[in-house]
C-alpha cells in the first residue's frame, strides 16, 4: 500500500492511489468473463484491512475489472441481444464510463441517471429513460438533454406520460413499459411485474402502441420487467412466462418493433452455499420463450453487473455480552446499506481480523436509532474485538445508491479498484454536506 498520503488527507477527499497489488487476488479483468461467481472469502482480508486503514470505515469498495468481468460474461450469454445496465444498481460515474467502454447501454430510472450515463461517456443512442410517474422536472431535463441527443429513448408507463412529452415537444423515440402480469424476485417488495404501478395493463398494450404512434411519437419498442433476483425455479418460469407475453405482443403490434426488453432481475447468490445462476440457461430459456420475433432482444441487468463486485468495510466500535447473544457495535448501519433492514435481505459477513478465534452468534448492529438496524441476528461468526474490520459481501448492488443521511449520518466514502489499484472514487460526506441544503432564517 502506498503510505505517504495520510489517513486524514485522505478521509476529506485526497484520492492518491493505494497499491492494492501486493496481494491482491483480482489483477485486471478476463476476457471471458472470469469465474461467474465471486464469494466473500475471495477477497484478500490485509488489502481490504489496509484500505479501512487508509481510507477509513465505513467504506464501500466497488472492482472496477469485476463489474467489466460480469457485464463481458453476461454480454456473452446473450450474444444477439443488447445488454443495458440498470444504473440505479450503482450509479458510480467510474462504473458507467467502464461499463460504457465495454459498449453497455445504460438503462436508466430518472433524469439524475441520465445525466450521469452522459457525463460518463455513454452515447445517446445508449441511453434508455424509464419514466415512473416521472416528476415534471424529469421529463423537463430528459426532453432538454434529447433536443441535444435525438437519439436518446424514454420508456413510459403510463398514457398520460405521453401528453407530458408531447406538452415539452417531444416526439423521438419511445418504448412502451406493459405490465405483464407475471412478478418475480427476492422479495415483495422488488417483483414489479404485478405491480400495475409501473406499466400499462397487458391487455391493453396493443392500443397504447397505437395511439403512441398515432400521437407522432417514433415508437421503438416495448418493455416489462418482472422483478429483482431471479434465482430459483420459480422465479425462472416467471421470466419465461413474461418473455413468452412479451413475444406475443411484438407479434401482435400494429407495426414493426426495433427492439424487445425484457429487463433484468438476474439473481446473484448471497449465502455462501447458494449456486451462481446458469446464465446460459437462463439466456436459451429466455430465447425459447421469445419465439421467433424480428426484433431485437434487449435486457437490462443490473445487481448481476456490480453486486459481487462490492463491499462494505466497517469497523466494530462495540462489544457487548448480553444473556441472548453477543452484540457487535460497528460503524455501518442501515443508512449505509439499507437492503438488510429493508427487505431482510442476508448479507455474507466476515471478520478481516479475527484469524483462529473461536465462533460464537452474534447481532452485529448499526448505529441508527431503529430496532431494524442489524445486519444478522444471532450469526455464527469469529468472537469480535474492538476495532476488528468486517466485511459485508455483495455490496456492490444496491448498497452506496439507497443510502440516506437518516440520524444526520454522512454517506460513506468509496474506493475503486482498477488492476490491483485502489482510488478515492468518491470521498467521505460531512455534517456540512448533510446541512448544505438549509437556508438560514
Ligand atoms: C425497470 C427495471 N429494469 C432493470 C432493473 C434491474 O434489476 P436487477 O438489478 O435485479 O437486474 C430494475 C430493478 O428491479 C427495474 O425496475
Ligand atoms: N433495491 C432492490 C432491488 C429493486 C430494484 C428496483 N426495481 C434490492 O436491493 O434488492
Amino acid at each position: 500500500m502506498n503510505g505517504e498520503v495520510a489517513r486524514d488527507d485522505r478521509q476529506d477527499g485526497g484520492d492518491a492511489p493505494a497499491d492494492t497489488s501486493a496481494g491482491a487476488p483480482f489483477d485486471g479483468p478476463a476476457a471471458d468473463g472470469g469465474p461467474d461467481i465471486r464469494r466473500l472469502d475471495d477477497w484478500d482480508a490485509g488489502v481490504l484491512r489496509d484500505l479501512v486503514a487508509d481510507f477509513g470505515g465505513p467504506l464501500y469498495v466497488l472492482d472496477i475489472d469485476r463489474v467489466r468481468e460480469n457485464y463481458r460474461r453476461l454480454a456473452a450469454a446473450f450474444p444477439d441481444a443488447d445488454v443495458y445496465y440498470a444504473a440505479k444498481a450503482n450509479a458510480l460515474g467510474r462504473a458507467l464510463a467502464a461499463l460504457a467502454d465495454e459498449g453497455a447501454g445504460i438503462e436508466c430510472a430518472s433524469a439524475g441517471e441520465v445525466l450521469r450515463a452522459l457525463d460518463a461517456g455513454v452515447p445517446a443512442e445508449r441511453v434508455q429513460y424509464t419514466a415512473v410517474n416521472p416528476p415534471a422536472r424529469d421529463l423537463d431535463l430528459v426532453v432538454d438533454r434529447w433536443r441535444e441527443h435525438p437519439e436518446l429513448t424514454v420508456t413510459v408507463g403510463a398514457l398520460d406520460t405521453l401528453d407530458r412529452l408531447a406538452e415539452r415537444g417531444y416526439d423521438g423515440r419511445l418504448c412502451l413499459r406493459v405490465t405483464p402480469g407475471v412478478g418475480a424476485g427476492h422479495h415483495e417488495k422488488v417483483r414489479t411485474g404485478g405491480d400495475a404501478t409501473f406499466g400499462v395493463p397487458y391487455d391493453r398494450a396493443v392500443d397504447a402502441l397505437a395511439a403512441a404512434d398515432e400521437y407522432g411519437f417514433d415508437v421503438v419498442g416495448v418493455h416489462a420487467h418482472a422483478g429483482s433476483g431471479i434465482t430459483d425455479a420459480d422465479d425462472l418460469a416467471a421470466h419465461r412466462e413474461l418473455v413468452g407475453r412479451m413475444g406475443d405482443l411484438v407479434r401482435e403490434a400494429p407495426f414493426d418493433l426495433e427492439f424487445v426488453d425484457v429487463g433484468g432481475g438476474f439473481g446473484v447468490p448471497y449465502h455462501a452455499d447458494d449456486d451462481p445462476l446458469d446464465l446460459d440457461a437462463v439466456a436459451a430459456a429466455t430465447r425459447d420463450a421469445l419465439g421467433d420475433v424480428d426484433a431485437t432482444l434487449r435486457v437490462e441487468p443490473g445487481r448481476y453487473v456490480v453486486a459481487d463486485a462490492g463491499v462494505l468495510l466497517t469497523t466494530v466500535n462495540t462489544v457487548k455480552e448480553t444473556p441472548d447473544t453477543v452484540v457487535t457495535g460497528v460503524d455501518a448501519g442501515m443508512t449505509t446499506l439499507a437492503r438488510p433492514a429493508m427487505y431482510g435481505a442476508y448479507h455474507a459477513i466476515r471478520n478481516l481480523s479475527a484469524d483462529g478465534r473461536e465462533t460464537v452468534p452474534q447481532t452485529v448492529a448499526g448505529p441508527i436509532c431503529e430496532s431494524s438496524d442489524t445486519f444478522c441476528t444471532d450469526r455464527p461468526l469469529p468472537a469480535p474485538e474492538r476495532g476488528d474490520t468486517l466485511a459485508i459481501g455483495n455490496a456492490g448492488a444496491y448498497g452506496y445508491e439507497m443510502a440516506s443521511h437518516y440520524n444526520s449520518r454522512p454517506r460513506p466514502a468509496t474506493v475503486s479498484v482498477t488492476a490491483g489499484t485502489a482510488t478515492l472514487a468518491r470521498r467521505r460526506e460531512t455534517l456540512a454536506d448533510v446541512t448544505r441544503p438549509e437556508v438560514p432564517e
